[in-house]
């Protein structure tokens, strides 16, 4: 079975983790997100893949190459200048045009029943299927009404106030047949929620909604990237630890994925479900609190505190400090008694110098050097990086 991903966008929302990559090279326990969905794609009989890229596209390239570690092939079509949604689909046309596909975002994440769908799509006479969930509070999605046949007759894009019509929301995971190339225009702006949908529905043609169940989301914000960290981490099956690792009467509880050669020092505490990548070191004394996903080549000193938080790779993080609820990208350095409030976003290459805090939510653009003891409590953006 086919499918397309769309990852041309610039993820300006996720920023600054997307100076250095694009949304969907973000990592989910380690890996790139997009890893996360071809596995998934994989898993469901989507083994024929073509990928929309644009932004940074050799990220994207470079972690899935021919797609052959997957069990899949891929391919790659590039999009010189935006071309929304459906314009950017258009361009892969020549890889979709013969069997009905599916189309899902770059940046999703999710463990839904795909193979359902497709299913569903296929015995129905449908154009598109739109994958729908019910929530609570669907303002930042596109939200339909469908009928007892699962027919939609109405769909409207982030509703305003007093517009929300239905809690059901559009995940943007789209079953297609090949037909709907023939109304989407080449090589110019044209979008499946603005432009084809309300196309299709006025000409009568037919659009259904599936409700789907399970866990998805886009990692369009930083809350969001939590949220699907926190339940990727939620299912880790158990413990697992490669080899060469030294740890001196500290206390572990799983379930925990670490990687080659981490070394923990005395009486520390780490408290899963946590990732740990390889070559990483974590002193004495350290609580590693549930929810924690540390890259390799990190270097957590002693005293500190690392709860429910995101650390890339290459950061140091200096004696007595403590992150929670933190993300913290490539090469940062943080020194001695700092902290870092929940919800904060630490850029790539930053370094916060001792007795440092910074305060929740608060996001730090790359290479931003923070003075010793400062009390950051406003996002510090740097405009050589707009
Ligand atoms: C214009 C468009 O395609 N909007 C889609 C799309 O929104 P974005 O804000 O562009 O991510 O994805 C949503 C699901 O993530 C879906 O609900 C919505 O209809």
């Amino acid at each position: 079975m086919k499918a397309c991903i769309m990852c041309g966008g610039e993820g300006t929302r996720l920023r600054p983790l997307t100076f250095d990559r694009p949304k969907p090279s973000i990592p989910i326990m380690n890996k790139p997100s997009v890893v996360h969905l071809i596995e998934h794609l994989a898993k469901e009989g989507f083994n024929e893949i073509v990928i929309t890229i644009g932004y940074m596209a050799e990220k994207i390239e470079e972690s899935l190459g021919d797609g052959r570690m997957f069990g899949v092939h891929i391919d790659y079509v590039y999009e010189e200048t935006k071309l929304g949604t459906a314009g950017s689909v258009k361009n892969a046309e020549e890889y979709l045009k013969d069997e009905p596909f599916i189309i899902v975002g770059g940046d999703h994440v999710m463990d839904l029943n795909l193979r359902n769908m497709y299913r569903y799509h296929e015995t129905n006479d449908a154009m598109v299927t739109i994958g729908l969930m019910s929530i609570d509070d669907p303002r930042e999605f596109g939200i339909a009404d469908m009928d007892v046949n699962n027919r939609i007759h109405r769909f409207l894009e982030k509703p305003g106030p007093g517009e929300i019509f239905s809690n059901l929301a559009s995940t943007g995971i789209y079953m297609c047949c090949p037909e709907i190339f023939d109304w989407i225009p080449e090589n110019q702006q044209y979008d499946f929620a603005k432009d084809l949908f309300p196309a299709l529905m006025n000409d009568d043609r037919k659009i259904n909604g599936m409700l789907v169940r399970g866990h998805w989301t886009d990692v369009g914000s930083a809350h969001a990237y939590r949220e699907a960290q926190r339940w990727m981490l939620e299912s880790l099956p158990g413990t697992s630890i490669e080899g060469n690792f030294k740890t001196k009467n500290s206390r572990i509880v799983g379930p925990l994925k670490i990687g080659n050669n981490v070394s923990v020092g005395s009486n520390s505490a780490l408290v899963g479900p946590i990732v740990i990548g390889e070559n990483t070191t974590i002193g004495n004394n350290v609580l590693i609190g549930p929810y924690t996903a540390i890259g390799s080549n990190c270097v957590i000193k002693d005293n500190s505190r690392i709860l429910s938080s995101y650390i890339f790779n290459d950061v140091t993080i200096g004696n007595n400090s403590n992150a929670s609820g933190s993300i913290i990208d490539n090469n940062t350095v943080i020194g001695k008694n700092c902290s870092m409030e929940n919800g904060t976003v630490i850029g790539p290459r930053v370094n916060i110098n001792d007795d440092s805090t910074i305060h929740s939510d608060v996001k730090i653009w790359p290479e931003i050097n923070i003075k010793a003891g400062s009390r950051i409590k406003e996002t510090i953006i740097d405009p050589e990086f707009e």
